[in-house]
């Protein structure tokens, strides 16, 4: 077993220590959604919310806390592990209001656990020096945004008027909401089931036609809801919910579909639960990802004879004949979906922005030849960046005289129409995640 799986089924290790183990293998690259389940389920019942939220906010806060590393400590740390604690030990005295004796010495101890003790004595000095006047230096981080610079750049440019709104936002935790499986029941009926578990929770407004979707309003262990083992319910964002029923005019029974970067399947399973189709090819190049659609499919009962589940790189799958609808939700740097994994600004990189921005051109240009005349793409991403969203596709339209942009029209706050397609920004405090969507028909006949 690795290393950091071991930590985390060690009953000797203190919660503290494992939070910042699991830190110190986030900066080393390893995603949040890859080690929380690991860190949450061997942790009892009455522990798991402090440790969740000492994560969570640790790494939304992570580059606020930085700025006083910085200014406290005059050379870079090399070791991560005292980094992290760090920034753990910061984040219980400026915002947890941990007993100050529990905020030094414990973390203090989980270093020493870790086999750290050479960083233990610089993680005193500066939780010392912070406990001395908290105030002060919890004042000189309040309004900063948490973000790494070369985000916070970019925001600043590509939505001046809502910078300060997003970077307020971002570091907040994500709503929950819920989408009904349609085959099963409607979302009135489920949302009087949830009355009846007394379940506390609203029907949101999506922000396209008269569409709707249930927010959860109270902290719920999702297996425990009414019928989910029996598939009548999943977890997705409000926003990503848009892409199955903005394809409703252009999806009937004679469709071949094919739904792009597919993976964990949540689009895949809402277009099988809303529409007949004569046949879905649900692509995506990473297997383990792959498994999670065939589970996620098989709890909804979605598996059958019209669906292809296929592990293959968007920049060069070729489909058997000409596509009627595709769906490509891109891989993007995830600059949306900050609240829900706030380790994405710890491990995102401005270099990453134009890899992916290419990356999405590619999967593009080779999907666009594969799509019926007279067909349509949906383009989506859950970024909140232009390159990737609205320069992306003014650009791939100036370069293909048979692509036209449909119009369509999203209607809340902050679903913000582009030159081409919507931005959905993710500030409403209970609101959807920054995700954008475009779509292309194609047209020889231009
Ligand atoms: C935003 S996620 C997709 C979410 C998914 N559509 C859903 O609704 O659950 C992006 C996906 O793109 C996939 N991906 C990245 N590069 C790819 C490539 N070159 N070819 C195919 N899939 C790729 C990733 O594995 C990841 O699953």
């Amino acid at each position: 077993m690795n290393d950091i799986y071991k930590k985390l089924n060690n009953k000797k290790l203190s919660n503290r220590a494992k939070v910042i183990a699991v830190i110190e293998e986030i900066l080393q690259g390893k995603s949040l959604s890859s080690l929380l389940d690991p860190l949450l389920s061997p942790i009892d019942a009455d522990s798991r919310g402090f440790v969740h939220e000492l994560l969570l906010g640790t790494l939304r806060q992570w580059w606020a806390l930085s700025r006083i590393t910085e200014s406290l400590v005059p050379r870079p740390i090399s070791d991560p592990g005292v980094v992290a604690a760090l920034h753990v030990g910061l984040y219980q005295l400026l915002y947890m209001h941990t007993a100050e004796h529990a905020a030094v010495h414990e973390t203090v101890e989980s270093l020493k656990e870790l086999g750290k003790d050479y960083g233990t004595g610089l993680l005193n000095a500066v939780l010392r020096k912070v406990q001395k006047t908290p105030n002060k230096f919890a004042k000189k981080i309040n309004k900063n945004h948490s973000l790494p610079n070369w985000l916070a750049k970019a925001l600043k440019s590509d939505w001046p008027q809502y910078y300060d709104a997003l970077g307020a936002a971002l570091k907040q935790p994500a709503p929950v909401f819920l989408r009904v499986n349609e085959r099963r029941c409607s979302i009135e009926q489920y949302g009087r089931l949830l009355d009846e578990h007394g379940i506390a929770h609203s029907l949101v407004a999506l922000g396209y036609q008269d569409k709707q979707t249930i927010r959860l309003d109270q902290v719920q262990r999702i297996t425990e809801l009414p019928h989910f083992v029996d598939g009548w319910v999943s977890v997705q964002d409000a926003h990503a919910q848009l892409t199955a029923h903005l394809l409703e005019p252009y999806i009937d029974g004679h469709s071949t579909v094919l739904d792009m970067c597919c993976a964990p399947g949540g689009k895949t399973a809402h277009l099988l639960e809303k529409f007949h189709m004569k046949h879905l090819y649900a692509v995506d190049h990473d297997a383990d990802r792959l498994s999670r659609v065939h589970d996620n499919l098989h709890r909804l009962g979605l598996v059958d004879e019209r669906l292809s589940i296929i592990e293959a790189d968007g920049t060069a799958w070729q489909a058997d004949g000409l596509l009627d609808v595709i769906v490509l939700d891109a891989p993007c740097t995830a600059t949306g979906v900050l609240r829900r994994h706030p380790d994405i600004a710890l491990l995102r990189q401005s270099e990453d922005v134009a890899k992916t921005q290419r990356l999405q051109r590619e999967i593009l240009e080779n999907l666009w030849p594969q799509l019926a005349d007279g067909g349509v793409l949906l383009y989506v991403t859950c970024s909140i960046l232009k390159v990737e969203n609205e320069s992306q596709l003014v650009d791939f339209l100036s370069c293909h005289d048979d692509a036209m942009a449909l119009p369509f029209k999203l209607d809340l706050a902050h679903q913000i129409p582009q030159q081409v397609g919507y931005q959905c920004l993710p500030i409403e405090a209970g609101g959807g995640d920054g995700f954008y969507y475009a779509l292309l028909k194609k047209s020889s006949r231009t």
